[in-house]
């Protein structure tokens, strides 16, 4: 391998043990200069406890960590090079925001002219150029957010680690501080890592997505792989917004599948698909934004009872029950009346099968 295709960060074989849990189990990853990384994942799958690896506050059980080809075994984390932001800011509040910048400049006790230029850069980048003399108080959530950004750019580090960067902020400016945290990264180009559960965030923000579940790594790849061809059940059900609904169904016959108490027949294309598994049972991850609303006895279509629906502004979500099944569809116009039976006419492009035991997808690439 050249020395410029080898990879940045290199996590290889971490496990983490706290006692007698294992939270890590054979954790590998590679990731490239200037990529924007997320670890999605539901609380208490380990993400932070890797970020913290990464940033040298916790060590692995076994495995190893290196940064620009060199081991990072037994360097302390103000060594790293590697700037850290978390939930909480952390600003200091009797320091300015100029102070707070400077903060990591002075511990490298770098010359008053240097850090000052590199205070102001860093504060440019976050578009708080102006704001130096102002206390943490005076700033909002979303700006105290993007000092603490800035405190981390302005040593220049190796690594930019992002802890669930935005929780701390209301649903508005959430919004508005993830679009600013691309962007950012769109100018810098510094290599992030980022820890969140919220897909949302994981998949708008980031270029590849690691989504973790129990200690393990169970796909990596771009947003739109994720989304499109999740690797398991779990990864359809959790990606997405909202997620696939994902169904069993039982094979009754051939091009006959039974949801609960409810027989489909499914067009023949996704037929042939469904019974080439030869399989008397299958996970069916349907899309909420893949399945039209029919006539009820229109051929192709999976007949279901219409339970309640929410208005979302561009559209509506309709919950429904199929044989005693959850499953949501997106809807235009009016919401179809609670109890109504509909048709549902899934995308048969889109209908993702999962096995039904192990929850792997079925037809990978
Ligand atoms: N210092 C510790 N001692 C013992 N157990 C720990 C310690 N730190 C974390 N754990 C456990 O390890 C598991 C993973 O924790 P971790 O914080 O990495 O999860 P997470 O995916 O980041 O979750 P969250 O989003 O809730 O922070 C959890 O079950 C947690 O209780």
């Amino acid at each position: 391998m050249s020395a410029a295709a080898a990879p940045h960060l290199k996590i290889e074989q971490v496990t983490k043990r706290f006692g007698e849990t294992e939270v890590l189990k054979d954790i590998s990853l590679s990731i490239p200069k200037g990529a924007f990384v997320a670890l999605l994942g539901p609380s208490g799958c380990g993400k932070s406890t890797l970020l913290k690896i990464i940033a040298g506050l916790e060590a692995p059980s076994g495995g190893s960590v290196h940064l620009g080809g060199q081991s990072l075994d037994g360097v302390p984390a103000y060594k790293r090079d590697i700037g850290v932001v978390f939930q909480s800011y952390a600003l200091f509040p009797h320091m300015t925001v100029n102070d707070n910048v400077r903060f990591g400049l002075d511990m490298r006790a770098m010359p008053k002219a240097e850090a000052a230029t590199r205070v102001g850069e860093a504060l440019e980048l976050v578009k708080l150029g102006g704001y130096g003399e102002r206390m943490p108080s005076e700033l909002s959530g979303g700006q105290q957010q993007r000092v603490a950004l800035a405190r981390s750019l302005a040593i220049r580090p190796r690594l930019l680690l992002l802890d669930e960067p935005l929780s701390n902020l209301d649903a508005v400016l959430r919004k508005s501080v993830r679009v600013d945290i691309r962007e950012l990264h769109e100018r810098v180009g510094a290599t992030t890592v980022m820890v969140t559960h919220d897909q949302e965030e994981a998949m708008s923000m980031a270029d590849t997505v690691a989504v973790m579940a129990e200690g393990r790594i169970l796909q990596l790849g771009t947003p739109e792989a994720i989304y499109e061809r999740p690797a398991t059940r779990f990864v359809g059900g959790f990606v997405g917004n909202p997620p696939a609904s994902l169904v069993r169904a039982l094979k009754r016959f051939e091009g006959g599948w039974l949801f609960g108490d409810t027989i489909w027949r499914p067009e023949d294309r996704l037929a042939a698909r469904m019974d080439r598994f030869n399989r008397v049972d299958l996970v069916v991850g349907l899309r909420p934004e893949r399945i039209a609303i029919v006539a009820p006895d229109a051929p192709g279509a999976l007949r279901a009872e219409v339970r309640s629906s929410e208005y979302l502004g561009g559209g509506r979500l309709v919950h429904l029950d199929l044989g005693g099944q959850k499953i949501a569809v997106e809807a235009a116009g009016a919401a179809p009346k609670t109890g109504t039976s509909v048709g549902l006419m899934p995308d048969a492009g889109a209908v993702m099968l999962f096995d039904a035991e192990t929850g792997v997808r079925l037809e990978r690439e």
